[in-house]
């Protein structure tokens, strides 16, 4: 059935077996006895199939396997070890059914381990653990159970406790039982091998063991089973992965609140920038300087891409508005910074838009510097007066405030009728309108028109003028700022990121170093390389997912907490961050990619794991 075929295997150019050859029963129980380093393990070791460096063959059922040793391993083989290579981060029911982590089907169901199933694997006595090590190979559905010193560390009553059982077995399969104890497998083994120097020297057959049919129960796998694996290694080693996991988190953190933090920024900035200098808003100037005539402005006004056009009378000067008309008292003026802007596209909180020259509108926070603890709505309908200065004379025009809009303003801001302030400042000063001196003038044009395209227009309409985009280059030249920072700083959180990923990567390195000889002992029960390969990279992206969960459930709170921070310490201006879902899976997608790269070391290592050489550690 089993066939040894001229087997003949080094270490270093020293012989260890010798052109060793043997053929064995279906059933039954065969020891292989001899001197303490005479090669009796490193058989054993090629007869399982972990062992693949070998010269000669192994045949089973008269085919050669020796080409497919994993696939014959894993599905014939099943393993006693002398120091029983128990995992001690499994249970000792997982340990029993090892196999069923990677294969279907299994032995008995009834394991009798009530007595200690519940025990931490370090804490079971070396009887215990001779036990656990002979149920999983009795578990594992195999043709042939290969014992190395199964009785080694145990008192003459277990030993021929366990011989017994071994012997019971071998009428189910084969037994093949290495011992330096003659005495004890004559007893019970029904052909003998003694081994001497790395050469068969005897091969006594005393009898043969009839086959009984094997109880195959027929079991489905685990569900997620190496996923469950996974987990049990990521438990095994805690305080390292929850270190992974705090860093991580940190890392992600960092780069997630950074990214949305300048943009938050950006936007506020974009938001202060466009209302101090609106984006539809052109200048226009004649090319030689002269006086811009109100005649020109009306003509301007006509167009229909045009709202509003409204002229610069840089010699009278607004200091700002104030409840009391009878003299100009600084104290109680509040200064306006913006009174230039359209309100076409503005909404209103309360009131009406301006239907008469003395009617304006003010913004929300300006309204509430003026009424500051009174109620907003006493401000509607209120007289405010408006200081102006022209050549040391200052002099006010009554305004009603007719409207509230809804916005925050950085600047305090008055809305009114186009050119209205001209029309009154013409009375208090008694100026004719032919002789306004004015060289510059402003275009506020509708927001469904280019105001690039409408420049080109004008150019060719009124070539005597100049139209220029009014703060567009210092728009722009903010954007690119923010976009260089935001740059600077997507490196260095990014670097951070990197950096924790590898440390991941270096960690689970060492992880499998440290674990290569459990991962040896599941390859004899039944695992296969990619198995392997799977465990290392759900436990790195178990704990890359639980860093991920847990930013993302600390970037709501953090998000929660700098909103109302900044509407508490800025007032008026506040920041306003929203949870950035793209920027989320952008990072955490880049996570999972630099995952993959950052495993292909511990990987590799499992790739190439020496089963021999790490059973042996
Ligand atoms: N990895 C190795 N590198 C070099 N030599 C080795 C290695 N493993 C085993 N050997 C040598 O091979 C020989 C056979 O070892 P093996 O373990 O098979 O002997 P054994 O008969 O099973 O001994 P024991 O009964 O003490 O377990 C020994 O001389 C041992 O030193």
């Amino acid at each position: 059935m089993l066939q040894i075929v001229h087997i003949t295997k080094r270490y270093h150019y020293q012989k260890v077996l010798d052109d060793i050859s043997l053929d064995l029963p279906k059933t039954g129980m065969i020891a292989i006895v001899g001197p303490s380093g005479c090669g009796k393990s490193t058989l054993l070791h090629i007869i399982g199939g972990i062992d693949q460096d070998f010269q000669g063959d192994i045949k089973w059922q008269e085919r050669s396997v020796k080409k497919h040793l994993s696939h014959y391993s894993q599905k014939h083989i099943g393993f006693i070890f002398q120091q029983f290579h128990l995992i001690m981060w499994l249970s000792v029911h997982q340990n029993i059914t090892m196999s069923q982590f990677f294969q279907r089907g299994g032995g008995e169901e009834n394991l009798d381990i009530d007595d200690f199933q519940n025990l931490k694997m370090s804490s079971l006595s070396l009887g215990q653990r001779q036990r656990i090590a002979y149920l999983r190979a009795c578990y594992q559905p195999s043709d042939i159970l290969l014992c190395d010193e199964p009785t080694g560390s145990l008192d003459p009553v277990h030993a021929d406790e366990v011989m017994n059982l071994l012997k019971e077995e071998s009428k189910r399969r084969l037994v093949i039982v290495v011992s330096h104890d003659l005495k004890l497998v004559e007893r019970y083994s029904d052909e003998i091998y003694t081994m001497c120097d790395g050469k068969i020297e005897s091969h006594q057959c005393f009898r043969h063991t009839p086959l009984t049919q094997n109880k195959i129960v027929s079991r489905h796998k685990k569900i997620f089973p190496l996923l469950r694996l996974s987990w049990m290694s990521l438990k095994s080693h805690k305080g390292r992965s929850l270190q992974l996991i705090f860093g991580l988190t940190i890392s992600f953190l960092c780069i997630i609140m950074t990214l949305t933090m300048s943009r938050g920024l950006e936007t506020q900035i974009q938001n202060y920038i466009y209302s101090l200098i609106p984006s539809s808003c052109i200048s226009f100037q004649a090319h030689n300087h002269q006086s811009l005539t109100l005649d020109f402005v009306n003509e301007l006004q006509s167009q229909p891409s045009i709202t509003r056009t409204q002229l610069y009378l840089q010699e009278y000067e607004f200091l700002g508005i104030g409840f009391v008309g009878e003299r100009y008292q600084d104290s109680q003026v509040l200064f306006i910074g913006d009174d230039a802007s359209p309100y076409q596209d503005i909404q209103l909180d309360m009131g009406q838009y301006p239907q008469e020259d003395h009617e304006i509108i003010v913004s929300l926070s300006t309204a509430q510097h003026l009424c500051k603890d009174e109620s907003l709505s006493t401000l509607l309908n209120k007289k405010v007066y408006a200081w102006y200065q022209y050549q040391n004379e200052v002099k006010s025009i009554a305004y009603q405030v007719v409207g509230i809009t809804n916005q925050t303003t950085a600047l305090d801001t008055l809305y009114q009728r186009e050119n209205a302030y001209i029309h009154l400042l013409k009375d208090v000063y008694q100026f004719d309108e032919k002789d306004i001196q004015s060289d510059l003038g402003m275009i506020y044009i509708h927001k469904d028109y280019q105001r690039s395209e409408i420049i080109k227009e004008l150019k060719k309409q009124y070539p005597d003028y100049k139209f220029l985009e009014v703060g567009a280059t210092t728009t722009q030249n903010i954007s690119q700022s923010m976009q260089q920072v935001r740059v600077v700083l997507m490196i260095f959180s990014g670097l951070a990121i990197l950096s924790s990923l590898f440390l991941i990567g270096e960690v689970m390195f060492l992880n499998v170093i440290q674990k290569k000889k459990d991962f040896a002992i599941l390859i004899c029960f039944g695992a296969r390389r990619w198995h392997l390969l799977k465990i290392v990279l759900f436990e790195s992206l178990e704990i890359v997912l639980s860093a991920q969960m847990i930013c993302t459930g600390l970037y709501y709170q953090l998000l929660s907490l700098v909103n109302v921070m900044s509407q508490e310490l800025l007032l008026n201006n506040h920041l306003t961050l929203s949870f950035d879902y793209e920027l989320l899976l952008f990072v955490y997608s880049a996570s999972f990619l630099l995952v993959f790269i950052s495993q292909l070391p511990p990987l590799l290592y499992v790739f190439r794991l020496n089963t021999i050489a790490a059973l042996k550690d």
